[in-house]
């Protein structure tokens, strides 16, 4: 208990006032709270379901102290507060109260968070050790300086005496030259004495001296008397000298004296230095300790911080896989039921009749089937079928039956956008509460490990080819939440076990062959959707097949739709390859029916879906104007005026949940448009990853994700590298051509840039790192001489990456200038050009350049723009949806009358 108040009373010291907090591991929000009162504090807690808010955009460790500004509109909506107007008031005794049965919260939940709590402590100790460590060294700092100034005096003192010294020393030097010359005098003065003697000694005879000796007596007297006085002066000098001597005798000695105890001094501060040195030393490497154990300590708070995080994020990832699979359940759980009826048809468990009825259940979600089927666990087989077929009852629906045939479905057989738009357009229509199913050939280098329960069903359907009947397996599995039909035809050609999905020779015959496959496959598990929509050349001849022959066998349900991805790929061959599919050459190789406009004696697929369909769409507006032009169509604009009443462009859209850099676990950090911290952690992860220089994070870089092929202009690609490093950026390609000299052009430019700092070139496909580059460019070249859509494009503003594009097909839907003032500002979401030559694009990627390194604020508000844009599929499956109900509408009344 008492740890947990000083841990708390620690948390609650390194918490700024008027803050919002997290409390520490280990200690009960209750508690903390009770501790603010305790201390007139005021303090928010930061609400788990703000933090879980919160880390949904950022990747900040929600154990650590969330510290936010009052002003955060979050807070006032929803996070808990201790209020301390009650506190102010309040008493100790009340506020112990309140600890006290924290603190019983808080020893019920010690148990569990003991080794948190010895954290705290060891963190405490190490604190006070650290505190009192700096305390001794401060002291010891102290006493230093005090001996340093005594020494000082005692120098200064020392000095004074040695000039003093030096003098009496000048002074000796002068009484002792006057000694001498007293001596001199006193020598003279006897002299003179015995001179005046001698005269003094012959007074008989004086009166015989004349005057002139007088007068020399009476100068030497004169001289003599001087003498004396200078004697005089010279004793008293004598005896200043011995006053001056005796002076520096005592001046010697207590020169000794200091001498002696500046030394003693000197010793003892050396002494008290090495002393101190010592303690200096013992204190530091203490420190050091103390230092390495709160490393260690930090570490171990780290790790566990860490821990604590991973735990969160796996907790998170649960929660929202398990509420994602909740989603997806529902629709697996349907799926799954659907393709349990169909089954059970095929493998003649039940008849057509029931299977009818069935479908009709599942395809409304029907609660007590569902109910049914949960309480069936265990049952046997023919007893689930017995309960099922009690629930039989014919019901209207509102919805409509769509089954998809394509050569494409994301992720799991994906070569461009062509299997982007099968499973975007599909979940999206299933969510619009559509009965959705696809039919795909079963090739054996998909990725099967996404496809959920996928089973082979016990009986095959036989299909015709070439004047015979082949079996074929049908295997059945959900992916993404969507019921798959798979085909696996039992051709000795093995047309789909080829280890990879185009570029055969036999390519007309493989798709030829499972477009025909895939309307068996409807007729025989008698299904009557009410639309069949096929994708691109690949499954262009259901609609031929579907008029010509299966609408007379019975499969006349449905309104033909076929989508055209790209008129550059026509599926044109000799007249006569259609043959083996079992439709009437002769009768389909007619201008108004399947024969190329540009060559006759051949058969166009395209041309035959554009003629046989309901609803021809195509993927963008813009592009549906290009291809009436002959240059644009490709040949078939002809084909597309006469029947531009059904022919439509309509923008395809993403799939938001895969292409979502808040919740995409293929990059390095997730990030959402009001915290792109995350994808700064992405570009250097990457840049690092690809051993490009990481110096300056704020150095642009480019990316480009594509088929290289001429449609992508790989001249402007090769422009657009050069270019980028010329202006000092990086660049990043990913991509990967099915024409070999294209293919040997980049790899012999990926070789020149090999270690280069700022250029790397991954010639394959690779659908994971693809979401890295998205997440990591800060700019996305789309150069493309055509482009029907383009998802590129969208995908990259998404991840916040910014398209330099040409203005072309979809590009020119989707992409806005930020130059271009004849748009709105809130849709100029990048850079364009029109002109398909070097210097356009350089125009345009100068000024992309120009804005992001000179107008960082402007660029960090395009990114967010082109973040928010909405690509989803949502308006796009609305267009589908309605053209689908008009089209079926169309159909009803015309039957009808
Ligand atoms: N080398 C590659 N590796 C991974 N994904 C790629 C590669 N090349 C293209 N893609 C993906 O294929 C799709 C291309 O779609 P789109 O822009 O419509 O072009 P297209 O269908 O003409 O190839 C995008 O999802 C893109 O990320």
């Amino acid at each position: 208990m008492a740890m947990a108040s000083e841990a708390c009373a620690l948390f609650l010291s390194h918490v700024p006032r008027n803050c919002s907090v997290v409390p520490p591991i280990g200690v009960s929000r209750r508690f903390v709270a009770a501790s603010c009162k305790m201390r007139n504090r005021k303090l928010r807690f930061l609400s788990f379901s703000v933090l879980k808010r919160r880390r949904q955009g950022s990747r900040a460790p929600p154990c650590q102290l969330q510290l936010r500004a009052d002003k955060d509109p979050l807070f006032s909506e929803t996070d808990n507060y201790v209020d301390d107007s009650k506190t102010t008031n309040g008493t100790v005794s009340a506020g112990e109260d309140e600890i006290n049965e924290a603190l019983k919260d808080e020893e019920t939940s010690e148990a569990n968070s003991s080794p948190l709590q010895d954290l705290m402590k060891m963190i405490r100790n190490a604190e006070r050790n650290i505190l009192l460590l700096n305390e001794a060294r401060v002291k010891a700092l102290e006493e230093v300086d005090k001996v340093l100034s005594e020494k000082e005096a005692l120098q200064s003192e020392i000095k004074n005496l040695e000039a003093k010294l030096a003098e009496t020393d000048s002074n000796l030097k002068i009484a002792n030259q006057s000694k001498a010359d007293i001596k001199l005098l006193e020598s003279q003065q006897q002299q003179f004495e015995s001179q005046i003697s001698s005269l003094g000694g012959t007074g008989s005879t004086i009166t015989s001296i004349d005057s002139s000796r007088f007068s020399e007596l009476n100068a030497l007297r004169v001289e003599n008397s001087v003498l004396k006085l200078k004697v005089e002066i010279l004793k008293e000098k004598e005896k200043r000298v011995e006053i001056l001597e005796r002076e520096k005798s005592e001046l010697e000695a207590s020169i000794k004296g200091l001498q002696a105890r500046a030394e003693q001094t000197e010793e003892s501060e050396n002494k008290l230095n090495e002393k101190l040195q010592q303690k200096v030393k013992t204190l530091e490497e203490q420190l050091r300790d103390s230092d390495m154990e709160i490393n260690a300590l930090m570490n171990l708070y780290e790790e566990s911080v860490k821990e604590f995080q991973t735990t969160l994020d796996k907790l998170k990832e649960e929660t929202e896989k398990s509420d994602r699979d909740s989603k997806e359940v529902t629709w697996e759980f349907w799926s799954s039921l659907s393709l349990l009826v169909d089954g059970w048809l095929l493998e003649k468990k039940i008849s057509v009749a029931d299977a009818e009825n069935l479908r009709e259940l599942v395809f409304n979600r029907d609660l007590n089937l569902r109910d049914t089927y949960l309480s069936c666990k265990g049952l046997s087989e023919s007893e689930i079928i017995a309960r099922f077929l009690k629930l039989t009852l014919p019901r209207d629906s509102s919805g409509l039956h769509v089954v998809h045939i394509a050569a494409e479905m994301a992720p799991i057989a994906k070569v461009g956008g062509l299997g982007d738009v099968v499973s975007g357009l599909s979940k999206a229509l299933q969510q619009k509460g559509h009965l959705v199913e696809i039919i795909l050939p079963k090739y054996d280098c998909m990725d099967h490990g996404r496809i959920r329960d996928l089973k082979v069903l016990d009986e095959t359907v036989e299909s015709y080819f070439e004047g015979k009947l082949f079996r074929n397996k049908i295997w059945v599995g959900t992916v993404e939440g969507l019921p798959v039909y798979f085909i696996e035809p039992l051709h000795p050609a093995k047309y789909f076990s080829r280890g990879k999905f185009y570029g055969d020779g036999d390519d007309f015959r493989r798709y030829m062959y499972f477009s025909r496959a895939a309307l068996e496959l409807l007729l025989e598990s008698k299904k009557r959707p009410d639309i069949i929509h096929c994708h691109d050349w690949q499954t262009a001849f259901i609609a031929p097949l579907y008029w010509d022959i299966f609408s007379n066998r019975g499969l006349n349900s449905a309104r033909i739709c076929f989508t055209c991805h790209n008129f550059e790929h026509q599926g044109a061959a000799p007249a006569h390859d259609l043959a083996p599919s079992g439709l009437d050459v002769e009768h389909l190789d007619r201008p108004d029916r399947l024969q190329d406009d540009s060559s006759h004696g051949r058969i166009n697929v395209v041309k035959g879906a554009i003629v046989y369909s309901n609803i021809v769409t195509t993927v963008s507006p813009t592009y549906a104007q290009e291809v009436r032009s002959p240059q644009g169509g490709r040949g078939l604009h002809n084909a597309l005026k006469t029947h531009s009443r059904k022919f439509f462009g309509v923008l395809n859209g993403i799939d938001t949940d895969t292409w979502n850099p808040s919740t995409d676990n293929f990059i390095e950090a997730q990030y959402c448009y009001d915290d792109l911290q995350g994808k700064l952690i992405n570009k250097d992860y990457i840049r690092k990853h690809l051993g490009l220089s990481t110096s300056d994070l704020s150095q642009p870089l480019v990316g480009c994700i594509t088929r290289l092929v001429p449609q992508k202009g790989v001249h402007l690609i090769r422009h657009a590298l050069y270019k980028t490093l010329e202006l000092g950026g990086q660049f990043i390609l990913l991509g990967s051509s099915p024409v070999p000299h294209i293919q040997h052009e980049f790899e012999s430019i990926a070789e020149t840039f090999k270690s280069h700092a700022d250029i790397r070139l991954i010639l394959k496909y690779d659908d994971v790192f693809s979401h890295l580059i998205y997440a990591a460019s800060d700019m996305f070249i789309i150069p493309s001489i055509f482009e029907p859509c383009g998802l590129t494009q969208m995908i990259a503003m998404r991840y916040g990456s910014i398209p330099i594009a040409r203005k072309t097909g979809g590009l020119n839907d989707s992409v806005f200038d930020l130059d271009d003032n004849s748009v709105p500002l809130e849709s100029r979401n990048g850079f364009t050009f029109f002109n398909a030559d070097e210097q356009s694009l350089s125009g345009a990627i100068e000024r992309a350049f120009n804005y992001y390194k000179q107008k960082p604020e402007v660029w960090q508000e395009l990114t967010r723009r082109a973040m928010n844009m909405d690509f989803s599929w949502e308006s796009s499956a609305s267009q589908y949806e309605e053209l689908y109900q008009k089209s079926v509408a169309r159909a009803r009344s015309f039957a009808q009358s």
